[in-house]
């Protein structure tokens, strides 16, 4: 038979427990006092006891996870911002890839290197021209054969001639098989392969630095992209021919790019080229300069003729008709070429930061980052491809971010998307923080605008490049620095403050240059605690 329970039943003196606890009946004084300061010592333990795991609880919650997705166009500074992460927050392991940027440093120099060669070449004008694609074609016939002639430009083009095997080695060294960009080149020599492969010095293969990257790749397929740029809108006037450093869609001027697959490090790690000591009676290491094979030693060869061509005044007067800025484009070397070419050259951290390489897919770094406010916080970054092709990638993270950081290159108001030679990019910087301020997936993620290459922009403005010539709204307002990045300040802003999806969230705009370590780091600070104090209030914990 079955008794029907009662719901909230009264303790009882028949109660086992509640009766145990009873005081015993003729209880003396003296055992009274004993009783209540053995209960009182109880209670105490009890209570630490209870403290403690109040604590435990508002710890764990306390140690939150804070997930931040890096946003923005290709070549905007994501990677770069990342970087600046490791370096303050994961310095040793930072430290141990420099060795690995070595060949990445190399061919952005040796391809600054070609892209000069491309465009003080009697026949330039043939070779733009699916370039100049906006161009009138009696301007192009009239053009050619005219400008600035280099008299040495066979000289040049002679002794630089090693670069290009050079440039289509270390292509093959840093490109995975399953790209799917024109970085192929014919397979590499023999030697070289097997740097690639880490098989070179086999037995000193060591793994260097940290481990790679836990990286992930969307398994959905791309939903039709929200963010695709749309074409560009009345009011902008398209680039000058030759006006965007980086608008060619040649596929031989196609960036080197790594999947994150690929174990590209590894090709250059210190563990497969330092052996020591050479003998026994010297202390002398035995290093990649030792190796014949070795890329640096075509470069210091060629580091002569690569200065003199940089510092011809004809080469640079021709580069300027053209209005080629190499020194704003990425991974721009060429004004350390002695340094790089040295034997025994080492990547210095800025010249890491200064390193180009082109992001495919998704990368994730996490970080254990102390707070102010609470005990460590798991950082996770991610940091995604901006080129067109690559933001399908992103909307699948948008809903377990807790933060975004978009950042906006605004010095490329002159230049156009490498892959789509018909937009400009700084209308694609527009497009895409509109679509993202007013994605409602993002309304209560915190985002912080970084407008970012400053440092550019002050360069491009004070050698006379006008804003308005690229965006004619701009009108008649000063040219300057201060009036410039004002006006972007505002257009940013107002752009969020009209779409915004959630109207209440702050917006915070910081004006960077992350090549510039310590501005940035003062920068990542103020960042990081706007984040966890955001985050800390959606928990309620403030
Ligand atoms: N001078 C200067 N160069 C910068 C700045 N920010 C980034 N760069 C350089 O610009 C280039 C491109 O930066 P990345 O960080 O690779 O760009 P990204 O946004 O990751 O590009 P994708 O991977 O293609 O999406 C690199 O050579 C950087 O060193 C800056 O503020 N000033
Ligand atoms: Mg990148």
């Amino acid at each position: 038979m079955s008794v029907p329970l009662v719901p909230n039943r009264r303790r009882s003196l028949s109660d086992p427990l509640s009766a145990a606890l009873q005081p015993p009946q003729n209880e003396t004084p003296s055992e009274r006092d004993r009783r209540l300061f053995v209960e009182l010592e109880a209670k105490r333990v009890s209570d630490g006891i209870d403290e403690m795991l109040r604590q435990e609880r508002k710890e764990r919650r306390m140690k939150q996870e804070v997930k931040i997705l890096l946003l923005g166009q290709s070549e905007s500074g994501k990677s770069t911002t990342l970087k600046q992460f490791q370096l303050m927050h994961a310095p040793a392991a930072f430290h141990a890839d420099r060795i690995a940027w070595r060949a990445v440093i190399y061919l952005n120099l040796v391809r600054s290197v070609r892209r000069i060669l491309d465009a003080i070449s009697p026949n330039a004008e043939y070779l733009d021209d699916d370039n100049e694609i906006f161009e009138s074609l009696s301007r192009k016939i009239s053009s050619r054969g005219s400008g600035t002639q280099i008299a040495k430009y066979e000289h040049y083009r002679r002794a630089l001639e090693p670069l290009k095997d050079l440039e289509e080695r270390l292509t093959r060294m840093l490109s995975s098989p399953d790209e799917d960009e024109a970085t192929h080149m014919p397979p590499a020599r023999p030697d070289w392969n097997s740097y690639a492969t880490g098989n070179h010095h086999k037995g000193a293969a060591t793994k260097n630095g940290r481990p790679a990257p836990v990286i992930t790749i969307p398994q959905s397929p791309p939903p039709p992209s929200p963010l695709s740029p749309s074409s560009p809108p009345v009011g902008y006037s398209l680039p000058s021919p030759g006006g965007s450093s980086n608008g060619s869609s040649k596929s031989r001027d196609a960036e080197i790019s790594v999947h994150h697959t690929s174990n590209w490090k590894k090709a250059f790690s210190l563990g497969n080229k330092i052996r020591s000591p050479k003998s026994a009676h010297t202390n002398e290491i035995e290093g990649w300069w030792d190796d014949p094979s070795d890329p640096v030693h075509v470069l210091n060869a060629c580091a002569q003729p690569m200065l003199a061509l940089w510092k011809d005044t004809s080469v640079k007067q021709r580069l300027r008709e053209r209005k080629l800025r190499i020194e704003d484009s990425s991974g721009f070397f060429l004004d350390e070429i002695s340094r790089i070419t040295a034997l025994r050259y080492f990547p210095t951290d800025q010249d890491v930061l200064k390193a180009r390489l082109k992001t495919l897919g998704v990368v994730e770094h996490t970080f254990a980052i102390p707070s102010s406010q609470c005990s460590n916080i798991d950082w996770t970054i991610y940091d995604v491809g901006g080129a067109p092709k690559q933001r399908h990638a992103w909307a699948p993270y948008f809903s377990e971010v807790n933060a975004i950081i978009f950042l906006a290159p605004i010095s490329a108001f002159d230049q156009v998307l490498a892959e789509d030679p018909e937009v400009n990019r700084l209308e694609d910087s527009f497009q895409l923080w509109k679509s993202l301020v007013s994605n409602k997936l993002l309304m209560d993620v915190s985002i912080i605008l970084f407008l970012n290459k400053i440092d550019l922009l002050r360069s491009k403005l004070k050698s006379g490049v006008r804003l308005k010539d690229h965006l004619p709204s701009y009108g008649d307002r000063p040219n300057d620095f201060e009036d410039v990045s004002k006006y972007f300040y505002n257009k940013f802003g107002a752009i969020h403050q009209e779409h915004s999806a959630n109207k209440m969230r702050e917006l915070k705009i910081h004006f960077t240059s992350v090549t510039d370590t310590r501005r940035t780091a003062t920068i990542i600070h103020n960042v990081r605690e706007i984040i966890i104090t955001a985050n800390l209030k959606s928990l309620q914990l403030m």
